[in-house]
């Protein structure tokens, strides 16, 4: 995870010093690109341990369209505690956004069924996207969506996937974000009975906040590890019927987990 280090280097050396909604303050850059050849292993953080186990809960919670935190907590994923209101809910955040987008005509759009569909039968198509970014339903979301949007592509027999982030909190949501999207994209590719080609994260406003320096700066200082291979280790019937146990990460060596404090 070269590629993680280098971004927080470079925010570390050239990012500008920005006060931001939080009141946390950060170092931010504006505009960044990272390339991740899923075939070469899987990219997950070595030089700091990840709970790889949340980041799954969730990427399944999005998949069942569910934007309440109580099926999350169920799982003993408290992530999302934070944003929710007393009824555990988020508003139409990526869930409702991804499977049951309500256009201004009243249809309801399954945006993931759609693109597996379309990935099956055109896979050659250039408008593979999925966008979480409604305008019309953002001032009823807790938190307006992050990793807002998303395109596959399919080349010589391999499916690609880049992430637009618009926001990106280097240190605790990058690491999930590269993660769930790199999962997403096998389990789409096994869906669409593709194999895996490259995720591309393109990030926008990217920062580090100013109480995560130390942090920073201590991962920096490590030396990044092989990565491991994450196996699916069966074919489920359709993109709603993953499991937690379907997927299996072998070779995982990381190095000690880092606290850092979330800026609400
Ligand atoms: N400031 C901020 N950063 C984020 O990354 C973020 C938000 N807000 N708001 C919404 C979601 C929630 N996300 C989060 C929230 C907390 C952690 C976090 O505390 N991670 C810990 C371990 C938590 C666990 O696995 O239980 C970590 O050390 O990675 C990570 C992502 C990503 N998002
Ligand atoms: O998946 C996520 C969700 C959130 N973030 C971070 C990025 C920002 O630090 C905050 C959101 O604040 P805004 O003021 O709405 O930009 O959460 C992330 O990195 N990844």
């Amino acid at each position: 995870m070269r590629q993680y280090l280098d971004l927080m280097d470079r925010v570390l050396a050239t990012g500008s010093r920005q006060m931001d909604r939080t009141g946390t303050g950060t170092l931010s850059v504006f505009g960044h690109q990272m390339r991740f050849d899923l075939t070469q292993g899987f990219p997950v953080l070595t030089t700091k341990k990840l709970h790889l186990r949340s980041i799954i809960v969730e990427l399944l919670w999005f998949l069942r369209g569910d934007t309440n935190v109580r099926w999350l907590q169920e799982q003993r994923v408290s992530i999302w505690d934070e944003w929710a209101d007393e009824a555990g809910d988020l508003g139409p955040v990526y869930g409702q956004q991804w499977r049951d987008w309500v256009a201004a005509d009243g249809r309801h759009i399954d945006q993931i069924k759609g693109l597996v569909d379309d990935l099956k039968s055109n896979p050659a198509s250039r408008r593979h996207i999925v966008t979480a970014w409604n305008p019309g339903d953002l001032h009823a979301m807790a938190l307006a969506p992050c990793h807002c949007l998303f395109q596959c592509h399919v080349a010589d027999g391999r499916l690609s996937l880049q992430l637009y982030q618009r926001s990106a909190d280097i240190f605790l949501g990058v690491p999930f974000n590269i993660a769930s999207y790199a999962l997403l994209t096998h389990i789409l590719a096994q869906q669409s009975g593709l194999e895996v080609g490259d995720f591309i994260w393109t990030g926008g406003d990217c920062h580090l906040y100013l109480n995560h320096l130390d942090q920073a700066r201590t991962q920096l200082a490590r030396n990044p590890g092989p990565l491991p291979r994450l196996e699916v280790v069966r074919t489920p019937p359709s993109i709603d019927a993953y499991t937690l146990e379907d997927f299996v990460l072998t070779g995982y060596e990381a190095q000690a987990h880092i606290k850092a404090p979330v800026a609400i």
